[in-house]
């Protein structure tokens, strides 16, 4: 097999339109999905084999099968040739100098006058080109029916129909247990477009150009000679001008182009089954006034069932690494004669801080669940509506709030999606204030607080902790654009999705791949952290092994370091500690405080309202290392990241401080 890409293809389309379902059916991926415009902000690629022409003599002795490897490169959606913002720099870039032997062009069938008009650009730009029509299950649904040949010949380009959410295989059975209607039209599409886009490339057929007329009929198609094969690339002369063109020129001429085009083959259906029950939906979930509160119940129930379903799990995963396993581990290893630092290192270095993390993997993996069903329905974009309201009261776009959903997650992603913020300020301030969101590691943190301290209430600390960290985002937001990041908001232009089903095995799979994620961390950094954190806990600054963790090197420098926190109420050194090795990772915090702390210390030294102040403290300071990196990487300046860094730590400090002495006087004069 040819180790090297023959061919390349791009996925070229309107933002959600489905590129990254059809790049994941296409070459095995697993990519974002989401059901908002704008998920996918880099490149990604991918590939898939096909057979080389004239190899593939099955029964033929002489013809061996030869494969070459066709990259498929996955694009950030665009409206048009002519971008703006930084993610759809790169899809255009792309298109324009990369010359990829095909391009994809995704048209969401169901928004066809919208989507036309980048196929129009991609044809004055005359790069090969196919159609895929997809989301035809949701025409069919509705009843539509479109003219593919006539469309095809009025566009000058093939066009294939396809629903890419049906794919292939398992995913198109599940798809139909969901209750997705099949689509006829678009049976298997997916393996049609692949068969057309290998025809293109093995015959260098050349879709391009404004003249339709160009276009090679079907029936005197060039077809190369098996010798005379050689991969012919579509005119690169053609694209040198691509910097010139204006591709909005004529654009009123376009647009009526494509009204003719699409009311001569398409005819519409009687039914809007998803515009009826997205408006139906919506008039409950995006109401003016339920709105809210209707996402703040969702989240409690979401904080409850993770706690109530997930603690069940998570108390059997504690007995096992605590009990079981701790316990055959020492046994073993006492048997065997290993030495004691060793038994203690596995026993209560390894196993306490790894299973310490690891314990909470239901907890993570209910909080996946709905976030990710959020993202893949459409109701995250609602909630971005539903606050674009407070959004644009402080001067930022409610744009903002998708990488501040995604913080929910992991704040590296999010971060990264603040490039679909045109607006320079805007996009600053969004990466200033997303780690702000609590990400998906520091609910261990708190899932092991609150089961200690406030498990009556956990669904409401967990509630009053998220709430806390989206106020001090909002707040933050309006304190930087009205000083370092001044300037006018961009509006907010957003469309709003229709709500869909998620595709079961994608939905799955991505809830699997965070939680894998999560579990591979525990494996690998938690991992290392935890022998760290061992080793400085039990060893002296002479490398000599002390009795108590006090005299150790974690021990010193934590007895100078703890004053800090006094006043915030947890000034012991175990916990000042545990906060510096968080800036490793996040988990490693509960990590610490498992290998530091003996259950009975813990509980003695730790109060309700001392490990609330500890927890806003964790959930508000600097983010991870890899955050930081992130946020260093897209401010591009060192400058600035440290200030973010800073100012996010000042911000904990202080509201860590006055939830202390708040809850002081609560405590003493209410109970
Ligand atoms: N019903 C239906 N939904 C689909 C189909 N293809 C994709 N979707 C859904 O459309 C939404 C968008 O899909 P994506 O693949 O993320 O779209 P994209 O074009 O990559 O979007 P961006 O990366 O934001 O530009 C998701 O909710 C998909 O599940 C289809 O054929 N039928
Ligand atoms: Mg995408």
């Amino acid at each position: 097999m040819a180790d090297l890409a023959k061919y390349t293809i791009a996925l070229a389309g309107n933002p959600n339109c489905g590129k990254t379902t059809l790049f994941n059916r296409l070459t095995g991926s697993n990519q974002k999905v989401g059901n908002w415009p704008g998920v996918t902000i880099e490149k990604k690629v991918g590939s898939y084999t096909k057979i080389k022409p004239g190899t593939s003599g099955k029964n033929d002795g002489d013809k061996e099968t030869v494969k070459e490897t066709v990259n498929v490169v996955d694009l950030p959606g665009i409206y048009s040739l002519t971008p703006y913002s930084a993610e759809e720099i790169i899809a255009r870039n792309y298109i324009v100098d990369e010359n990829p032997d095909l391009v994809i062009n995704i048209v969401d069938a169901t928004n066809l006058e919208r989507n036309l008009y980048l196929t129009f650009q991609l044809k004055k730009l005359g790069c090969p080109m196919i159609v895929a029509l997809n989301m035809m299950d949701e025409v069919e649904q509705n009843g539509t029916v479109i003219d593919f040949e006539k469309m095809s010949e009025l566009l000058g380009v093939p066009i294939i129909p396809i629903s890419a959410i049906e794919g292939k295989s398992f995913s198109s059975k599940v798809a139909k247990l969901m209750g997705y209607k099949s689509s006829k039209v678009a049976e298997g599409g997916v393996e049609r477009l692949i068969a057309k886009a290998n025809d293109i490339l093995d015959h260098s057929y050349k879709y391009f150009g404004d003249n339709p007329q160009e276009i090679p009929a079907s029936e005197n198609k060039e077809v190369l000679s098996e010798e005379s094969f050689e991969k012919k690339k579509f005119d690169p002369a053609l694209l040198k001008n691509a910097d010139n063109i204006d591709y909005d020129e004529h654009s009123a001429e376009i647009y009526g182009e494509i009204e003719k085009i699409v009311s001569a083959t398409v005819r519409e259906g009687e039914k809007q089954v998803q515009q009826d029950r997205t408006s139906k939906i919506d008039g409950i979930l995006t109401n003016k006034w339920l709105g809210i509160p209707i996402f703040l119940v969702l989240m409690f129930i979401v904080f409850q069932l993770s706690f109530t379903v997930g603690g069940i799990f998570t108390d059997w995963i504690d007995v096992f690494f605590n009990e079981t396993l701790a316990e055959f581990v020492e046994e073993w290893f006492t048997e065997a004669g290993t030495a004691d630092w060793m038994i203690d290192l596995v026993v209560n270095g390894i196993i306490a801080g790894v299973g310490g993390v690891l314990t909470f993997v239901p907890q993570i993996f209910i909080l996946f669940m709905f976030l990710t069903l959020m993202e893949d329905t459409g109701y995250m974009s609602r909630v971005a509506f539903l606050l674009d309201r407070i959004f644009k009261y402080i001067g930022l776009s409610g744009k903002s709030f998708i990488p501040l959903i995604l913080g929910f997650g992991c704040s590296v992603p999010a971060v990264m999606a603040a490039r679909t913020l045109d607006n320079e300020m805007d996009r600053k301030t969004t990466i200033f204030i997303t780690p702000f969101m609590s990400c998906g590691a520091r609910l261990p943190i708190y899932a092991l607080f609150v089961g200690v301290f406030f498990s009556n209430h956990y669904g409401l600390t967990m509630l009053f902790l998220y709430l806390l960290g989206i106020l001090v985002a909002i707040g933050s937001a309006w304190l930087l654009k009205k000083t370092i990041f001044k300037g006018p908001s961009s509006p907010f232009i957003m469309e709003l999705p229709p709500y869909r089903l998620p595709d079961l095995y994608t939905y799955l799979k991505h809830i699997w791949e965070k939680t894998r994620g999560f579990i591979i961390r525990a494996g690998t950094i938690i991992f290392l952290a935890s022998v760290l954190i061992w080793f400085l806990q039990g060893y002296d600054f002479s490398f000599s092994a002390v009795e108590d963790s006090a005299d150790s090197i974690l021990g010193v420098v934590g007895t100078v370091i703890a004053p800090i926190f006094e006043p915030l109420g947890f000034g012991d050194w175990r916990a000042a500690m545990s906060l510096f090795t968080g800036f490793i990772a996040k988990e490693a915090v509960v990590s610490t405080i498992e290998i530091l702390y003996t259950p009975e210390d813990f509980e003695m030294l730790f109060t309700p309202v001392i490990a609330l102040a500890f927890m806003v403290f964790t959930l508000l300071y600097l983010p991870c290392l890899a955050a930081f990196a992130t946020i260093k990487r897209e401010l591009n300046s060192w400058k600035l990241a440290i200030l973010a860094a800073v100012y996010q730590t000042a911000i904990a400090y202080v509201a860590a401080f006055v939830v202390y002495r708040v809850g002081l006087l609560v405590v003493q004069y209410l109970m």
